[in-house]
């Protein structure tokens, strides 16, 4: 990473390591934000119906493709969402064929378009054998949905009850513990074995559970796992900027139409793409771990999951940026992270893939 007395920031090309790029005129206006900061991103598969077969991811990464410019150079990497008839067959053949990069597990009703996930994760044994075997990465929604378990706590429990023992049933399985959100999980990661990662979000690390509820409910903060007390905040913080190489960035931008999330039923999900490097950029700063940034963005993801890293850079510039109250594209309106507010760094050039050099 290069620093020129702080006011600009030039780090290797990211990734992002989960997002919802959505479909039909809502891909069409996220799409380009991640792409104009991204070079990779691992696409969420929660269509409606689910991505659970090849020939609908295949067909999904071209919709993707057709809706980012052409000069980004991004490429979506595509993930098969786990049902409990989830056929191993399928799976191994999507990814030995360079389609499916990994696979989702949502346990059943936990999130949007969850409907059709999990119910137990005995279901999905045969699978989770398979891709041990082949090497490839289980990414899981940690969030248990018993009833008799509070919103707060499900993130936790789902590791007492569920993903201990995932870990403990497949030694050999890579993990990805997506969008942490507790010291509990932030704990587990870093005390498990080197195949357990997780990425953070810029939401978790930036609000606390306040922020839902700060004057009035607030349903642009909120999404799912639903923000903890500050105690997890300063944990997930402490996580991301620790150097560690088992955190990385995975922004979970999820955009809903406007009518949707100022509802009487709100959906889940927080639409952090348009800003989301300026986002972590800052809360590296804030925590005097600069040093530690271009690690978490742009290398420990394609480490872990084995991909090379980028060519080519972005560079972030020291600049007040006033984030829009809402974007309207492709005929959506949508209010993204930090609307209203003034961000202090911005993404300097939109960067090619495999251009921009890398000189001091
Ligand atoms: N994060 C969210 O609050 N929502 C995501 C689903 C998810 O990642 O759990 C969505 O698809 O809207
Ligand atoms: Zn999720
Ligand atoms: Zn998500």
């Amino acid at each position: 990473m290069e620093s020129q007395a702080t006011t600009r920031l030039t780090i290797r090309r990211p990734d992002d390591w989960h997002v919802h790029l959505r479909d039909g005129d809502m891909l069409k206006a996220v799409a380009p934000y991640t792409a104009r900061q991204f070079a990779r991103a691992i696409v969420m598969p929660n269509l409606v119906p689910p991505v659970t077969s090849v020939i609908a991811a295949e067909a999904y990464r071209d919709r993707i493709l057709a809706a980012v410019p052409e000069e980004s150079g991004f490429t979506p990497l595509m993930t098969c969402y786990l049902t409990d008839g989830a056929d191993p067959a399928e799976i191994a053949r999507g990814h030995e064929a360079g389609v499916f990069t990994a696979a989702k597990l949502y346990p059943a009703n936990a999130t949007t378009n969850s409907a059709f996930g999990v119910t137990d994760v005995r279901n999905i044994y045969p699978a989770l054998e398979a891709m041990q075997r082949i090497g490839m990465p289980l990414l899981v929604h940690g969030e248990v949905t018993d009833k008799d378990v509070d919103v707060f706590d499900r993130e936790a429990v789902f590791i007492d009850r569920v993903l201990s023992e995932l870990v403990r049933d497949f030694p050999e399985l890579k993990i990805v513990f997506e969008h942490i959100t507790t010291a509990e999980a932030a704990a587990f990661v870093a005390e498990s074995g080197p195949l357990i990662g997780a990425t953070i979000t810029p939401q978790h690390l930036i609000i606390n559970r306040n922020a839902i509820f700060d004057g009035g409910i607030r349903p642009h903060a909120y999404c799912l796992p639903v923000a903890k007390r500050e105690a997890h905040r300063l944990a997930v913080r402490r996580a991301a900027v620790s150097g560690s190489p088992k955190f990385f960035l995975g922004t979970d931008s999820a955009p809903h139409a406007l009518a949707a999330k100022e509802a009487a039923c709100g959906c889940a999900g927080i639409f952090n793409a348009p800003f989301a490097l300026e986002s972590y950029a800052t809360v590296f700063e804030d925590e005097g771990a600069l040093d530690h940034f271009e690690a978490f963005a742009s290398e420990n993801g394609p480490r872990f999951y084995g991909l090379p890293l980028n060519e080519g850079t972005v560079t972030l510039e020291r600049a007040e940026v006033e984030v829009p109250d809402a974007i309207t594209a492709a005929g959506t309106t949508l209010v993204p992270f930090h609307a209203g507010q003034v961000m202090r760094w911005r993404v300097q050039t939109p960067p090619r893939n495999g251009e921009g050099d890398r000189a001091a």
